[in-house]
């Protein structure tokens, strides 16, 4: 459903650049639920964009079903907008009118695309376990119900690919839950792809995939050892533990990144020495040229040069 490879954005503000994302690659498919997380400032939001069509990508290939987000004209990408992507953000204020009702806020987008359908509104304001408030005003609702509200909003031109910013950023941890295990069963029922960028390591633990960027690049995946278990008893901590299994992410070129940390540890910076024994590749801290073993390479190097040099 979503490739992205080589993806580059650059933000250019007065005379300064920003590059957001510096040759991300993600391949994510149809029908998946996945998360990605990040610290602040990894280019998680600016990636939302540019799937959700609201930012353009400066480079490199993105592609979401049929269509190339990096050729798509203006015109395409309002019908894109309206017809392949929906949008579920941490302040649901955006998208939600407060004096309509819920069913008059989920009929409205409905209406402005011309595929007014009364009865899938009200199935969306079920599935989001809101039939009985369906008939409120905005204002007359909690913050959790709004966000439910804004959940089937997203939905209602029916699109293939879900994208949410933060879903459970403003709501506590039971409501967190609740929105999880909508987003659970609209992608079971419904087969939409839903793409979530949380902070939340325990709604991402929760999920069967979860992606890692750091600093504008895929850095690692996170695979759920049995999906359907960590999906459903909702005990996981986090991403740590019997869980997940951890991957490093390798482009095509080979190239992948090694955690600050582990290169901390080591001291390594800039150069580093890698070895393969036929089962595993060793990466380590180049030999310190001031140890006597050092010592004596450089002697040995400047005879040779020394030697050619006559
Ligand atoms: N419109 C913009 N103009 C200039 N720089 C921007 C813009 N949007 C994002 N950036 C910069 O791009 C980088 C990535 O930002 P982004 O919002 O994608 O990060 P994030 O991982 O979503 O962070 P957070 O978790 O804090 O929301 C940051 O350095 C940010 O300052």
């Amino acid at each position: 459903m979503i490739t992205c490879e080589g993806l580059v954005k650059i933000y250019k503000t007065d005379e300064i650049e920003v590059v957001a994302l510096q040759g991300l690659n993600i391949q994510i498919d149809a029908g998946e639920l996945m998360a990605i997380i990040g610290n602040s400032g990894s280019g998680k939001s600016t990636l939302l964009n540019i799937l959700g069509g609201l930012d353009r990508p400066s480079a490199g290939q993105v592609k979401v079903g049929d269509w190339d987000l990096l050729k798509i004209t203006d015109k395409q990408l309002v019908d894109y907008k309206r017809h392949t992507v929906g949008f579920i953000w941490q302040n649901n204020a955006r998208n939600l009118v407060s004096y309509l009702t819920a069913l008059e806020n989920v009929e409205m987008p409905m209406m402005l695309s011309g595929n007014y359908d009364p009865v899938y509104a009200k199935q969306l304001l079920e599935w989001v376990g809101l039939s009985h408030r369906m008939n409120n005003k905005l204002q007359e609702l909690s913050g959790g119900e709004q966000q439910r509200v804004a959940i089937a909003i997203s939905l209602a031109n029916r699109p293939r690919l879900l994208l949410a910013d933060e879903p459970t950023g403003s709501v506590d941890t039971k409501t967190a839950d609740m929105i999880l295990s909508i987003f659970e069963r609209l992608n079971k029922e419904l087969g939409v792809t839903i793409v979530i960028v949380t902070h939340d390591m325990s709604m991402a633990g929760k999920v069967g995939r979860v992606v890692a960027i750091r600093d504008g690049m895929t850095s690692s995946e996170f695979i759920a050892r049995n999906p359907s278990i960590s999906a459903l008893d909702g005990t996981s901590a986090g991403l740590t533990g019997d869980d997940h299994e951890e991957y490093v992410v390798l482009d095509r070129a080979g190239r992948l990144q090694v955690p600050k940390a582990y290169l901390n540890a080591l001291q390594i910076d800039g150069k580093a020495t890698m070895e393969f024994d036929g089962e595993k590749i060793m990466i380590k801290a180049p030999k310190d040229l001031s140890t006597s073993e050092g010592i004596e390479r450089m002697e040995a190097n400047s005879q040779t040069v020394g030697g050619k040099s006559k």
